[in-house]
């Protein structure tokens, strides 16, 4: 094994995708069972109690993976020499609470953690931005974080891949293990694109395979991008588990790369590529190789992929916009 530890950031440690995650990355679900791992984890004050409770768990797993825990509520503190910060917790929408309610509570928790960051993260820091709204959280991180290179960071649509992978299995009696090159584009709300029309099965092309237009546009497609809410009306509360392990997935495949002949999906600082406005954290086909990732150029666009690029693309926008006008980025 060797020695030096990776320093792990995660913040939201003491809510529901935290109780997942800290278990899984201190098992070496994230680094392999060679690399020690710091976990270094950040809360709200009034939930340093129940994330004390947290870490004696980690102690009582005996993981030998897992090097040290330190825990507080300051965020220069535990960000202090950071190697991959995983931010998960966020401020949720409550009753009453408008949509630029939501963005400004948010906007004061990540223009604080990208200061933060900025100021004493490791320097190969890569930044993942779990909590939501996850694409604009990323984006007013990356803003308050000048002196990171904006392509550490992303949000993630890995757990949107992950659904996508799953429904379209469900359908054709293929494994996951047999589908390649899913794509989600946009962003991590209803909007996303989940599509399926470079995907392949077998090697085969995934959408003729399916044969079926109408299942891709009235029930895959919404069924993807509306999980979140269908297992919040089930379970009562938001994906927690499922989050987790796709919040290890797209951090793993950053750092060690994408499978061989596929490729993944991340939401990552768009250039202008497939025409979606420069700037925008965008979710894209992205290759991925030693902590570097490359947006997959080049497929084609037919029209009916278009209007749906754009739509998830606008929303995007309206959110920059509101937080632009907050002062926020
Ligand atoms: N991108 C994605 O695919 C998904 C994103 N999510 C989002 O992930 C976030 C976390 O979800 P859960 O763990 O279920 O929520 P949760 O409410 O159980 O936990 C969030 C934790 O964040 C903490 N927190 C709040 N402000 C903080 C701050 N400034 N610094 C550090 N910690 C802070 C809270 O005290 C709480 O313990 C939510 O925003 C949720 O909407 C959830 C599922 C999927
Ligand atoms: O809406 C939420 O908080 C949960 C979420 O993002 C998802 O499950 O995709």
């Amino acid at each position: 094994m060797s020695t030096t530890p990776v320093k792990v950031a995660v913040t939201g440690a003491a809510g529901q995708i935290g109780y997942s995650l800290l278990f899984r990355i201190a098992s070496g679900a994230l680094f392999g069972p060679e690399t020690p791992v710091e976990l270094r984890l950040l809360e709200i004050t009034p939930a340093l109690k129940a994330l004390e409770g947290v870490v004696m768990e980690l102690d009582d797993c005996a993981f030998p993976t897992l090097a040290g825990v330190e825990i507080g509520d300051d965020a220069t503190t535990i960000f202090n020499g950071a190697n991959l910060a995983l931010l998960v917790g966020a401020r949720p929408r409550t009753k009453g609470m408008e949509r630029g309610d939501l963005l400004e509570a948010n906007g004061a928790i990540f223009t604080a953690q990208g200061k933060a960051l900025n100021e004493v993260a490791a320097d190969d820091i890569r930044i993942g931005v779990t909590g939501n709204p996850a694409n604009t959280n990323a984006l007013i991180a990356m803003h308050n974080a000048p002196d990171i290179p904006q392509e550490r960071f992303s949000a993630l649509t890995r757990l949107d891949h992950n659904r996508a992978l799953s429904q379209l299995a469900a359908k054709t009696g293929a494994r996951v293990t047999d589908i390649r090159k899913m794509t989600i584009w946009g962003n991590h709300s209803a909007t996303q694109y989940p599509d399926i029309f470079h995907a392949e099965i077998n090697g085969k092309n995934a959408a003729e395979v399916v044969g079926d237009q109408a299942w891709i546009e009235n029930d895959f497609i919404p069924t993807v991008a509306k999980r979140g809410a269908a297992i919040i009306e089930a379970r009562g509360s938001s994906s927690a588990a499922s989050a987790a392990s796709a919040t290890i997935d797209a951090a793993r495949n950053w750092i060690q790369g994408s499978p061989e002949g596929d490729w993944v999906s991340m939401a990552v600082r768009s250039q202008g590529e497939y025409g979606v406005p420069e700037g925008l954290i965008y979710s894209y086909p992205v290759v991925t190789k030693g902590g570097d990732w490359e947006i997959v150029e080049g497929l084609e666009v037919d029209e009916f992929s278009r209007a749906r690029m754009d739509a998830t693309a606008a929303e995007l926008v309206e959110e920059r916009d509101a937080v632009k006008e907050l002062g926020l980025i």
